[in-house]
């Protein structure tokens, strides 16, 4: 069942409780209960809302609701995307176990939280792989925060279990602009300079302009 099933039911049941509530009790007794039903749904619908557009392991934005967010924010004037991807991470998991792979992963991801703005937005984009949205940030400004995340990683000591390890990420990067206004189109060229990074060696930053030469 998935969340949208979960709110219907919730909210289905939730009418059918103030009914009982109304025909079982007085009038005082019921508006209490009331009152206490309405705060536990808004409660419960904050729950769920979260849960349905945050990735669990991390608590970054997952991919639905960043594709929602694109979308509101697509008319914006020059923002930035960086698609960030964990070099070879199956080593960290072959070598230490899923877990471990898993607390890279939130560290990973606190790391990349703590080089941006609030207003800017970061999701667990698919396994290992990160999306950045650097808002009104040109295509110079957003190479400068990616290197900051890159080089803040590099020589991050990741605390496994009784292990420290050592990691690298590479990052693609590109930019909305007059030329290309489509943020998917832009998050696809993001995600092609971060494939020219790992082909390049890993461990680097490749930014869209730099693709054509
Ligand atoms: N621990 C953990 N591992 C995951 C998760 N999601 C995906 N993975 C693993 O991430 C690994 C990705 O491996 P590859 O795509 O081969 O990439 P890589 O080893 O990072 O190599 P390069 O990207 O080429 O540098 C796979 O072993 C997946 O099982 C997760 O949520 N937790």
């Amino acid at each position: 069942m998935n969340i949208l099933d979960e709110i219907a039911i919730f909210e289905e049941s939730y009418y059918q409780e103030v009914e009982d509530l109304l025909s079982n009790t007085g009038i005082i007794c019921a508006w209490i209960g009331v009152y206490k039903l309405i705060q536990q749904q808004i409660i419960r619908t904050k729950t769920l809302d979260y849960e349905a557009n945050t990735d669990p392991l991390t608590g970054l934005l997952n991919r639905r609701s960043f594709n929602q967010m694109a979308n509101i924010h697509e008319k914006s004037e020059e923002n930035s995307y960086l698609m960030l991807d964990i070099d070879y991470f199956k080593q960290i998991n072959d070598t230490y176990g899923h877990s471990a792979g898993d607390s890279v992963l939130t560290q990973v991801a606190q790391c990349i939280r703590q080089c941006l703005r609030k207003e800017d937005r970061v999701a667990r984009w698919g396994g290992e792989e990160f999306l950045i949205e650097i808002n009104n940030c040109n295509i110079d400004t957003a190479r400068i925060i990616a290197e900051k995340i890159r080089v803040l990683i590099e020589n991050c000591h990741f605390n496994v279990g009784k292990h420290i390890l050592h990691i690298t990420v590479s990052i693609g990067i590109a930019n909305v602009s007059a030329k290309n206004q489509n943020p998917d189109e832009v998050i696809n060229l993001a995600d092609k300079s971060l494939y020219q990074a790992k082909h390049l060696g890993r461990n680097r930053v490749v930014s869209a302009d730099e693709l054509a030469q």
